[in-house]
């Protein structure tokens, strides 16, 4: 696939090329929706507002610069029905800039479609291959011992799709799972450990939850001096490696691990584990010479490293001679760079930690081991997922919290928008929420059969047909709500807070996953109720060809030829949200297509076969882009 919008930017950049030999700039081109042309390049002001300065190319008005362009442009092109120009705003026209409006034959996005059907796999052009280009992205990173919350799962998805893009580009992604799988508060739970199960390789145990067993090993951290003592010895040892301690470490790892990969599958993630606890052996060496090098100042006992501009420094020792998530983190960066060579490196995690990351790549740079022009990095940066509950309040206290503007009164009850968290003031367990979100699916999907039966009764005064296997059902349920969780975060802007909503999340008329799913296995139905056998099918492919004969069957067109320039966006963006608006705009092209074009019985119908083929490859695509798995019918 090609995206429009670079190569539309081609031909006409040729075509300004040559009415200014002397211009360095490409055009640039950008889509229109719901206009009378495709696509539109502002460029025409651009270059003339630079060509008047220079005084070099003598053309008096953006008008006849834009005309001349115009005429260089490879008439013979195939893309190109019609470029028109527009004057930008009212006014004097030999004083006003204009853009380039273009219209794009309709045998171009005929022949595109075509094209779409006839390779196996979507892919970009070979050209646009980014294959040796490593990208490592840091995502999910859960801690040991701790829930896996609701913004490791925003990493989580976010992350995943991520990936999947960047796979479809052809870069070489390294999936990382930067799990927090070190650090002090081992000692206590190794402490916990040992009072609870002395004899932990011998005994069966069973921790039960690993957060309640964390809860009381911090409880007696803080309140019980020989505990406290006792932990603190156990990081000492834990860092030299004793043998004890790693016993009960890896112990405590593995238990979590198994949780992290319980969601992991019900999500469908591949993410390959390198947890903080791999630098471990490298953090001495690394802040021995950052010392050597000069690059770290005492601050109250501690090493730090001081970053021009910045009141917060990086901490690389601590007072008490231990390493933290700032040593870890550098170690990371330069294993990342020099190690694993790493062409871009993603980080994903909440805006919270937007200083920290900050501090890392001046650090970084600061350090002579991040270099900007060899080495692209991001730090992803996403917002809180909030949730809406009601609360009794007191009158008085009312006037109190409307002030923070977080608060609605509404009489005795009052919606409160907060960080979102379990009834118990704890983080929210995934399992349970992924459970929810079935379980309501499933309720939802119920009742649409239902539906389905009681208007076919109608129609045709047949049997039942609600006969879905119980187990189907379940699969179905849980793909739908899951998928509807990924969707409903992926479709924001990343750095937006968001309300979680089941209601709105799995809403079947919102821009919603169920929507979504519910469109595609429409396109699936009405191929079905075509019949053409996959031989059948493939024979319409090879000798028909998809023809324009309706503007709704020209719009829908047009949309699937969209995903690459929407890939691009995601990419420079690292907006996935590019990907799900596509998606969207393709669901309702179809429903508009179909509310207008009738599909089986009509003369057109295997042209329009064809396209809701395409349709349906290019759906199934961008679902897999997401990280959403399907239904097939319903
Ligand atoms: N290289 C990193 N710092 N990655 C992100 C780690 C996230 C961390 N474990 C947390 O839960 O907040």
């Amino acid at each position: 696939m090609i995206s429009l919008p670079k190569y539309l930017s081609q031909l006409i950049s040729k075509g300004a090329l040559k009415t200014m030999p002397a211009l360095l700039e490409k055009i640039q081109v950008t889509p229109e929706r719901n206009k009378d042309w495709d696509y539109t390049s502002p460029s025409a002001i651009k270059i003339y507002n630079m060509t008047k300065k220079s005084g070099s190319f003598g053309f008096p008005t953006c008008q006849e610069l834009a005309n001349a362009v115009v005429a260089n442009i490879e008439p013979e092109n195939p893309a190109i029905e019609k470029i028109e120009l527009k004057q930008a705003g009212q006014g004097d026209p030999s004083k006003a800039g204009f853009f380039l409006n273009i219209t794009l034959k309709n045998e171009f996005i005929e022949n595109e479609v075509m094209k779409l059907l006839k390779v196996q796999h979507l892919s970009v052009e070979e050209e646009e291959k980014k294959e040796r280009q490593r990208v490592v992205v840091d995502f999910s990173s859960p801690n040991i011992a701790k829930n896996m919350h609701v913004g490791h799962l925003r990493s989580t998805i976010q992350g995943d799709s991520i990936c999947r893009v960047l796979e479809f580009m052809g870069y070489d992604v390294l999936r990382t799972n930067h799990l927090g799988d070190w650090g002090t508060q081992f000692g206590m739970l190794i402490a916990e450990l040992d009072d609870k199960f002395p004899d932990l390789i011998n005994q069966d145990v069973d921790l039960g939850d690993l957060q309640v067993f964390y809860k009381s090993a911090r409880k007696r951290f803080d309140t019980d001096d020989e505990f406290k003592k006792r932990s603190q010895e156990n990081v000492v040892k834990l860092q030299s490696g004793d043998e004890h301690c790693m016993v009960s470490w890896k112990f405590l790892c593995d238990i979590s691990r198994l949780e992290f990969q319980k969601i992991y599958e019900r999500l469908d993630i591949k993410i390959e584990e390198r947890g903080e606890s791999f630098y471990n052996p490298l953090l001495k060496p690394l802040v021995e010479e950052l010392e050597a090098r000069g690059f770290t100042k005492d601050d109250k006992g501690a090493k730090c490293i001081f970053i021009p501009k910045q009141k917060v420094p990086l901490m690389v020792q601590k007072s008490d001679g231990g390493f933290n998530y700032d040593t870890t983190d550098i170690a990371a960066l330069r294993y990342r760079i020099e190690e694993q060579k790493g062409d871009w490196l993603i980080y994903i995690t909440d805006s919270g930690q937007e200083l920290h990351f900050k501090l890392l790549f001046e650090g970084g740079k600061l350090i002579g081991i991040y270099d900007p022009a060899k080495t692209r990095i991001d730090h992803m940066g996403f917002g809180l997922v909030l949730q809406e509950s009601e609360e009794e309040v007191k009158q008085e206290d009312s006037k109190e919290e409307e002030k923070k503007g977080e608060e609605k009164k509404g009489g005795e009850k009052k919606k409160k928008i907060e960080k979102m968290k379990s009834r118990d003031g704890d983080t929210v367990k995934l399992q349970s929420l992924l459970d929810e979100a079935k379980a309501r699916a499933l309720k939802i999907f119920t009742e649409r059969l239902h539906e389905q039966d009681a208007n076919h009764e109608e129609s045709k005064g047949q049997q039942s047909k609600v006969q879905v296997q119980e187990s189907d059902l379940e699969q179905t349920a849980e793909i739908l709500g899951i998928s509807s969780i990924k969707y409903y975060d992926l479709k924001q802007n990343r750095i937006q807070n968001y309300v979680f909503s089941f209601d709105k999340m799995l809403d079947p008329k919102g821009n919603t996953g169920v929507y979504l799913q519910y469109a595609y296995v429409r396109v699936l139905s009405i191929m079905r109720k075509a019949n053409y056998s996959p031989e059948q099918l493939e024979e319409i492919l090879q000798n028909e060809r998809f023809v324009i004969t309706h503007k709704r069957e020209r719009e829908l067109a047009l949309s699937l030829l969209r995903l690459p320039e929407q890939i691009d966006l995601t990419l420079s963006e690292l907006q996935v949200n590019r990907i799900t608006e596509l998606l969207y705009e393709i669901a309702v092209k179809i429903s508009e297509f179909y509310s207008e074009c009738k599909v089986i019985g009509s003369p057109e119908e295997k042209s329009r076969i064809l396209l809701l083929e395409a349709t349906r490859k290019t759906m199934k695509q961008v679902f897999t882009l997401l990280g959403m798995q399907t239904i097939e019918r319903i």
